[in-house]
């Protein structure tokens, strides 16, 4: 059965004319965090309910675990999910949600729940109708990790979510892949999978356009290093890896450098010189996904 947690074979889901996913082949390993990113409306969620084996493909094959998605009972066995909209039980409090989910998918680590319910400061006494979407996102989450699945399927999952539980997830997430857990992560919140992601794959209008590790995006995107000197800076004319020199507007002594690939050669050049202070400015993912529009 391989070690792929996730792999899909010209996986493709038309809706009438509307191409949502057009011949996916993917391979997510097992421990792996993937990050799944597109714009809205590239066929994110198209993906991950065809793994979910909620709806059918119009072609090609989708497995978790080496078990055909179609094959919904053997394959949710090993899978927890959030969808991109939460919709639960309304007039259920958390914890009846909890206990109702838990008995559905069987085996459930209670402390461990307890301790995610903590984490995330959900209080599951209220009912769910009464949630914002932030704490119905939290209550998702805690319901998909709490049975520590082998893979997890998560749409979004911090949309709503402010940045301390954002933190939260992170360390949880990074939990579970410690444990051999799989996780595949789809966002358009692209920082989210700059720190928590191995490998990223970027989907646009149903295409997968790239599947790339993130050390690989950074290396063939470019870095801006601003360096300020004490007197006139130094030319560098010449230097591999520069590919554009200005000033820093406002800092005598100070020049901005657009650099591609490694600094090994700037950073000889700048330390001939007096360097007061320097500064690095990594692109973000977003700066290199456009590169790919
Ligand atoms: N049930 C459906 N019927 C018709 N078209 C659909 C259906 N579901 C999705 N689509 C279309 O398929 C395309 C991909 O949608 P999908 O929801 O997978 O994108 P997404 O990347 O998840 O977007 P978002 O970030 O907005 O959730 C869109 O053009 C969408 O309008």
């Amino acid at each position: 059965m391989g070690d792929a947690a996730i792999a899909t074979s010209d996986l493709t889901k038309h809706y009438g004319k509307v191409a949502a996913l057009e011949a996916l082949d993917l391979e997510v390993t097992r421990g792996e965090i993937f990050g799944f990113l597109g714009p809205n409306g590239s066929g994110k969620t198209t993906t991950i309910r065809l793994l979910l084996g909620l709806i059918r493909p119009t072609r090609g094959t989708a497995t978790v675990l080496g078990i055909p998605a179609s094959d919904v009972a053997e394959a949710h066995r090993h899978l927890g999910y959030v969808p991109g909209e939460v919709a639960l039980w309304p007039q259920l409090t958390g914890h009846e949600v909890l206990r109702l989910l838990g008995n559905a998918t069987g085996w459930v680590d209670t402390d461990f729940r307890a301790e995610l319910v903590e984490r995330f400061h959900f209080d599951p006494s209220a009912r769910v109708r009464s949630l914002s979407k932030g704490n119905r996102q939290k209550l998702a989450l805690v319901a998909a990790l709490m049975g520590r699945p082998d893979v997890l399927l998560l749409d979004e999952p911090t949309a709503g979510l402010d940045p301390l539980m954002e933190e939260q997830f992170q360390i949880v997430a990074r939990d579970a892949a410690a444990r051999g857990q799989t996780i595949f992560l789809s966002s358009h919140i692209l920082d989210e999978v700059q720190d928590l992601c191995d490998r990223v794959g970027i989907l646009r209008a149903g295409r997968l356009v790239e599947v790339a590790a993130l050390d690989e995006l950074r290396r063939i995107s470019t870095t801006i290093v601003e360096a300020v000197f004490d007197g006139a800076p130094p030319v560098l004319d010449g230097v591999p890896g520069v590919t554009a020199v200005g000033p820093m507007a406002g800092v005598p002594g100070g020049i901005r450098i657009i650099l591609a690939g490694e600094p090994d050669a700037l950073v000889r050049r700048l330390a001939e010189h007096h360097v007061v202070r320097l500064h690095t400015v990594e692109p973000s993912l977003e700066e290199i996904f456009l590169t790919y529009y």
